[in-house]
């Protein structure tokens, strides 16, 4: 065995020295060996892009991405929501689209609902149907939706970004003007570590951070009392941590689910509602920091 083990070493240690004699590369070998550089495009008809994004799944990024959406229309600004959910798209069922985008065979035009341009894979493919999709198919459709939809006249498209740090994520940092990205989470540490990731993958990528938004923060009980049932105040320490700003909390109200899920999103259906209220602060902050 210790023989077998000697010869194994040598061998490995004389394929060693054979390697180190590196082969001189030729001029063209040396271009394709340079890291890829990426043009960032700018979607066409918008004049910013805000992302809406947590490395975790379901904390309410779509339900925000919808009400932000809303909200900075309420406030006069003309608005684009882009599904970028590939495998799990939620907007055709937050705004009740059934109708399929029309196309010239150069441009989907994107459904507009409640004065909000939208598209969605959802759109395009039976609900019911998965899309088993590899890397490069999502980079594709990430591609047409940024570059080949008739957005039109937007002061903003808020894009609801899909859970994690993968494909989309990417094409997105490194192939599209992004203005901004605001990250959605709820308090609980199972999230806040995905978050984490989220937030070190825009650093990285040079996508500006706006905040931090503590979704599903504390729910109200009939005797009046806030019950903080996820934690108290991890997505705040989070920002901090990372010198981000906090951009502020959202209560768990039965009415945001039950809106969303009747494809009228809170801010649409009630536009009074506590709830809508701090949508639209979010929607004036957003608002003010680029128009
Ligand atoms: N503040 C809230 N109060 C009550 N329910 C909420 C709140 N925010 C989100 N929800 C509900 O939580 C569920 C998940 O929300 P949503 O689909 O927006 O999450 P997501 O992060 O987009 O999920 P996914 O990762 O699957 O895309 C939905 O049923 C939604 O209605």
């Amino acid at each position: 065995m210790a023989k077998y083990i000697m010869s194994f070493s040598q061998k490995t240690s004389n394929d060693k020295n054979m390697t180190d004699k590196k082969p001189e590369l030729s001029d063209a070998m040396k271009k394709k060996l340079e890291p890829r550089k990426f043009t960032k495009n700018p979607i066409l008809g918008t004049k910013f892009t805000i992302a809406v994004s947590s490395a975790k799944g379901g904390v309410g990024k779509s339900t925000f991405a919808t009400n932000l959406a809303l909200a900075l229309k309420q406030i006069g600004c003309k608005v684009g929501l882009l599904d970028a959910d590939i495998y799990g798209p939620s907007i055709p069922k937050m705004f009740d689209i059934n109708e399929k985008p029309k196309s010239d065979g150069q441009t989907l035009t994107p459904i507009t609902k409640y004065d909000i341009q939208c598209m969605s894979i959802g759109f395009l493919a039976d609900q019911q149907t998965p899309m088993i999709w590899r890397g490069p198919m999502v980079t594709s459709a990430i591609k047409t939706f940024t570059q080949k939809v008739g957005w039109k006249d937007l002061d903003f498209i808020i894009v609801d970004m899909p859970p994690g740090t993968g494909d989309t994520q990417l094409t997105f940092s490194q192939e599209i003007k992004m203005d901004g990205a605001i990250i959605v989470s709820t308090p609980q540490e199972v999230a806040l570590l995905d978050v984490k990731r989220g937030i070190k993958m825009f650093d990285k990528l040079g996508v500006k951070i706006l905040g931090l938004v503590d979704n599903m923060s504390y729910f109200t009980g009939d005797d009046g009392k806030k019950y903080k049932i996820f934690g108290e105040g991890g997505v705040k320490r989070t920002a901090e941590e990372f010198e981000k700003e906090f951009l502020g909390e959202i209560p768990i109200n039965p009415e945001v689910g039950k809106c969303g899920d009747e494809g009228k999103p809170i801010v649409e259906a009630n536009p009074e509602h506590e709830i809508s209220k701090i949508y639209l602060d979010f929607a004036r902050k957003i608002k003010s920091t680029y128009l």
